[in-house]
């Protein structure tokens, strides 16, 4: 099959190339719903180092997105099907390290073709069906809830069981997912956001606490934190979660940070906090967030709150504009409806 792939090929210049695919026991889906996540901004804008950029570019972005289905000659996918299409893929298995840790594993998007592709061509593990009524623009970020999920899951299995108070750092969309997805998780736990916007802050409403970051005296420590900052501003994150934690809390750690990050490891150790990192998502994370949006179809309703705008893509220049509606976004998730 001919298909046309949207390339990246050099910071803010994106080309089209076609390729030849081999479809043979592949489904077939065609992207509608595409949504822009921090990571493909930093390839956009050029800001990963050169030596990234030179092994990575030219690359297709996005890895948050949903299709439909257009044929399956495997059988498990009806023509038409609404789809999550999931981005890591795994070369390999292992017993105790998980598809997204594994360093053979390719992820769409950071070294190989993303979503932006007139078609996607997939093996039937990388496709997830959605429910058929779902929002379609919210669902385009599910892959960001499914890290989410991910993150959470495996807080579950660290952390020492007394959680009353967990913190969250971070005002954006991974904070707000975060958040969410624990306050429905963990209904008696009394979720606390810390963040640097009154007005992001606004928007969790289901959140028992939300405090301005440089505002917390007098705040009750928290049992255990997610840092979901980024950036620059997971080194201030850290390090007021270190302060604010009850001893043997556990941190998790979300942002991604282009330089490294100083860590006051005496009140590590003097607290005896476990800090563990989670990076992306794997196949049954996808599934637990489909299966959370049939059980709790009002995380849907909350995720909504996030879309801050949708983008018709029909042309190149669509997919710039849109990119760059993103760097000026005051908040939320910058959807593209792909029409290329
Ligand atoms: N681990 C993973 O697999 C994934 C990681 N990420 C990463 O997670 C990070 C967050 O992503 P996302 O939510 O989409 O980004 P956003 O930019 O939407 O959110 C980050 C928020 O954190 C706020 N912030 C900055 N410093 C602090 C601080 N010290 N304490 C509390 N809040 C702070 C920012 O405020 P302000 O804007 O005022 O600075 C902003 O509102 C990024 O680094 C992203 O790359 C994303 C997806 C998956
Ligand atoms: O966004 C993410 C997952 O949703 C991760 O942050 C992203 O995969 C990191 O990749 P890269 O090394 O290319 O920045
Ligand atoms: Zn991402």
């Amino acid at each position: 099959m001919l298909n046309t792939v949207y390339r990246l090929t050099a910071p803010r210049t994106i080309e089209p190339v076609v390729v030849s695919q081999d479809t043979t026991g592949k489904v077939i889906v065609r992207p509608t719903y595409l949504s822009i996540c921090n990571a493909d901004q930093r390839y956009y804008q050029g800001t990963r180092s050169k030596e990234v950029l030179d092994k990575k570019l030219p690359m297709a972005l996005i890895h948050e997105g949903i299709g439909r289905v257009v044929s399956d000659n495997t059988g498990a996918f009806q023509p038409g099907d609404i789809v999550v299409m999931l981005p890591n893929a795994p070369t390999e298995q292992d017993e105790f390290i998980a598809e997204n840790y594994l360093r053979s594993s390719r992820f769409c998007g950071s070294g190989f073709d993303g979503f932006m592709q007139e078609s996607m061509v997939l093996p039937p593990e990388r496709v997830v069906l959605l429910p058929q009524d779902v929002n379609c623009e919210v669902a385009a970020f599910t892959e960001l809830v499914s890290v989410a999920t991910h993150a959470i899951s495996r807080f579950d299995k660290i952390a020492h069981g007394r959680r009353e108070r967990i913190g969250v750092w971070g005002d954006g969309n991974m904070g707000y997912i975060v958040s969410l997805l624990l306050h429905t998780r963990y209904p008696d736990t009394k979720i606390v956001v810390f963040g640097r916007n009154e007005s992001k802050l606004h928007d969790f409403t289901f959140a028992d606490e939300t405090h301005l970051v440089d505002d917390v005296s007098g705040v009750e420590l928290v049992d255990h934190a997610f840092e979901c900052a980024g950036g620059e501003g997971s080194v201030a994150a850290i390090e007021q979660i270190i302060d604010r934690i009850n001893p043997e809390g556990t941190v998790s750690l979300l942002g991604v940070s282009e330089n490294n990050v100083p860590i006051n490891t005496r009140m590590v150790l003097e607290k005896g906090l476990r800090l563990f990192g989670s990076s992306r998502s794997g196949r049954e994370d996808f599934e637990a967030t489909v299966r959370l949006y049939h059980e709790h179809p009002e995380v849907l309703d909350y995720l909504a709150a996030l879309v801050c705008s949708v983008n018709e893509a029909r042309q190149i220049s669509d997919i710039s504009a849109a990119f760059e509606a993103d760097i000026r976004k005051p908040m939320g998730k910058t959807v593209i409806r792909w029409n290329m």
